[in-house]
């Protein structure tokens, strides 16, 4: 569990000699286990915020502890090694393979290399990228999606409790970015690392966040589930900032297959079980139907989803 009590960051304005806050009166905590999106506006506070977490920023105020330990009295080495950090500029070591790569935190610690071998493998496998293909490749032969990629599955080799992450997946395309955090939602489902994620992506916060911290000028705006922050804003900023269409947003990034129950589908429209929720709802109202009956990719009937289901999903 990771505590931030009070924390604070502030800068000198050289302009006018006064100081101002990054950060202010920060209180939060990241429950273990899962994945906490930082969100606001440019210019919130969000990248400080992480990045005083593994103290590549030094607060000027308040504490953060990890599972009780006060994180400002250690090493920040020491700390470094057990919090994974990923950064949309991934930092890729161009004269290291694709495996090579993934594999340095391991092989730093000294780990042995058949171990490593097997487990960078299969990382790659997890993130999409088939080993055979990719373990021998450079990072100038990559994409810029394979080279994300590449960075998740070496901060993922580290095995930390903790991994944060900033704007991890800012530089992919939309369909390349649905389906690399698809890939990371399955990993993590398995994982169950803690993960503090910085976004200013509202649909990638809402789809991705166990919970959502909405920041606003330094200062916490609402703390709570995604479905906290779109049914029960707490404030106009945050009505505001999430927008008119948060529900539908939200409903986008829901897959109806998840979704699907036993029912009569006798009529109803069919739609494959990968297709979104919000996609879903717009077939009911072209078609008129009251629900649709979802089919995975065999052909097999998975249940129903109607209304009801998307009311309260
Ligand atoms: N080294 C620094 N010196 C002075 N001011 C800084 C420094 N680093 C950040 N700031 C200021 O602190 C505030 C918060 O910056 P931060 O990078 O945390 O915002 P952010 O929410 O991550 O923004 P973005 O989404 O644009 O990356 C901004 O006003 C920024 O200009």
């Amino acid at each position: 569990m990771i505590e931030l009590r009070n924390l604070e960051k502030r800068y000198a304005n050289p302009q006018t000699g006064q100081d101002f806050y990054a950060v202010r009166d920060l209180s939060l905590t990241f429950p273990d286990g899962q994945i906490t999106a930082l969100l606001g506006p440019s210019g919130c506070g969000k990248t400080t915020t992480l990045r005083m977490i593994n103290r590549l920023i030094e607060p000027t105020g308040g504490q953060i502890l990890i599972d009780g330990a006060d994180v400002l009295a250690g090493r920040p080495e020491a700390l470094r090694r057990r919090i994974g950090y990923v950064i949309q500029q991934i930092g890729l070591f161009p004269h290291l393979t694709v495996e090579q790569n993934v594999a340095t935190v391991p092989d730093l610690l000294g780990q042995p290399k058949g171990k490593t071998r097997e487990r960078v493998r299969e990382l790659l496998g997890l993130v999409g990228l088939e080993p055979a293909q990719f373990a021998h490749k450079r990072p100038a032969e990559l994409s810029g999606g394979q080279a994300q990629r590449v960075g998740v599955a070496r901060a993922l080799a580290a095995d930390p409790p903790v991994l944060l992450m900033d704007e991890p997946f800012g530089a992919l395309d939309p369909l390349a970015r649905d389906h690399v955090q698809d890939a990371f939602l399955d990993i993590q489902r398995r994982l169950k690392k803690t993960i503090v994620m910085v976004t200013h992506d509202i649909d990638e916060a809402l789809r991705m966040g166990d919970r959502v911290a909405l920041l606003r000028g330094g200062e916490l705006a609402q703390f709570g589930t995604p479905d906290d922050l779109v049914r029960r804003p707490a404030s106009e900023f945050v009505r505001q900032f999430l927008g008119e269409d948060a529900r539908l947003r939200q409903l986008a990034g829901l897959r109806v297959g998840d979704l699907a129950r036993p029912g009569d589908a006798a009529g109803l429209p069919r739609v494959a079980a990968d297709l979104n929720a919000r996609s879903a709802l717009s077939v009911m109202l072209r078609e008129g139907a009251k629900a649709v009956a979802v089919v995975d990719s065999e052909g097999q009937m998975r249940g129903v989803v109607g209304w009801q289901a998307l009311e309260q999903a």
